[in-house]
């Protein structure tokens, strides 16, 4: 089974899957890769916009893959996969086109920074998420905490990092992180928040996200980023956040 897959549909909606429900979605260096070539993809002039979910309903993504991250123990190591994924969320944020994180299932950790990476986020009903790289003795480290400052106001993007806890959905739209909640058929209900932008042309709605571009290019957004994969790279090497990650593979 292929660990993610691309869809391209008539109306210009590109679909990337993440294909590990047995691990809760979580992100490979596979993953990574096939995230590229959705970002290539969604280049491509007939592409409206791109949506990004995970398969089954449990998990839209539950950050990196610990098992095989866990291997990773000095500083530089750690750097070189937060690195090679924040450039990824880079291209994911700056895509001149609408994105959508599709929560399927609960966001965690990393799952939430790529969940940032994206324009809007739509999410089940039953769905929680946080930023709970804390609790790991690290922080974000593929630039989601710079991401979540633009989404959100930053005393509610400063409470998301620093509690490092789940919210259910009602707390996560009272927080502006998401912008609507679906209980149906997930690519329907994405589509029924996207009919209105989906029917106008292609160059209005890269032209529209080119005024945000801008501004985000201004506030530095890429250099935050690199700082912000530095500092968790530091963080990651540290005895605190091996223990942590050895708790849970245990477990
Ligand atoms: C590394 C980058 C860093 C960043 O920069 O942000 C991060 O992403 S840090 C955050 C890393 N993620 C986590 O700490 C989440 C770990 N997972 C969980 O807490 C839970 O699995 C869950 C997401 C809350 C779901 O719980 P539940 O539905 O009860 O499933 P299980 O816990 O039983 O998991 C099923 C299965 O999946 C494996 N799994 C889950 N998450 C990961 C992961 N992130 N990496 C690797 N494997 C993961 C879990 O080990 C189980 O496997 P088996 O025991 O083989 O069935």
């Amino acid at each position: 089974m292929k660990p993610y897959m691309l869809e391209v549909h008539e109306d210009g909606l590109a679909v990337f899957t993440i294909n590990r429900p047995e691990k809760r979605n979580a992100i490979s260096y596979e993953i990574m890769d096939g995230l590229g070539e959705a970002l290539a993809a969604a280049e491509e002039d007939q592409i409206k916009a791109l949506v990004i979910t995970g398969a089954g309903d449990k998990a839209f993504c539950s950050g990196g893959d610990l098992s095989s991250f866990h291997q990773l123990k000095t500083e530089e190591e750690a750097f070189e996969m937060l690195n090679r994924m924040s450039e990824l969320l880079v291209r994911l944020f700056f895509l001149p086109k609408p994105t959508i994180a599709l929560l399927n299932g609960i966001a965690v950790g990393g799952g939430c920074e790529l969940a940032s990476a994206c324009d809007f986020r739509l999410a089940r009903k039953e769905v929680n998420a946080g930023f709970i790289q804390g609790t790991l003795a690290i922080t974000t480290g593929w630039g989601g905490g710079t991401f979540l400052s633009e989404r959100v106001t930053s005393s509610n993007a400063m409470k998301m990092l620093m509690e490092a806890c789940l919210y259910n959905s009602d707390e996560l739209k009272d927080m502006g992180f998401i912008q609507s909640v679906y209980t149906g058929d997930p690519i329907e209900s994405c589509r029924t928040f996207l009919n209105k932008m989906l029917v106008l042309e292609g160059d209005v709605l890269k032209s529209y996200k080119g005024m945000f571009i801008r501004k985000w290019k201004e506030a530095g957004v890429e250099e935050r980023v690199k700082q912000e994969v530095r500092n968790c790279a530091v963080l990651w090497q540290g005895e605190a956040h091996h223990k942590q990650v050895d708790k849970f593979l245990k477990k």
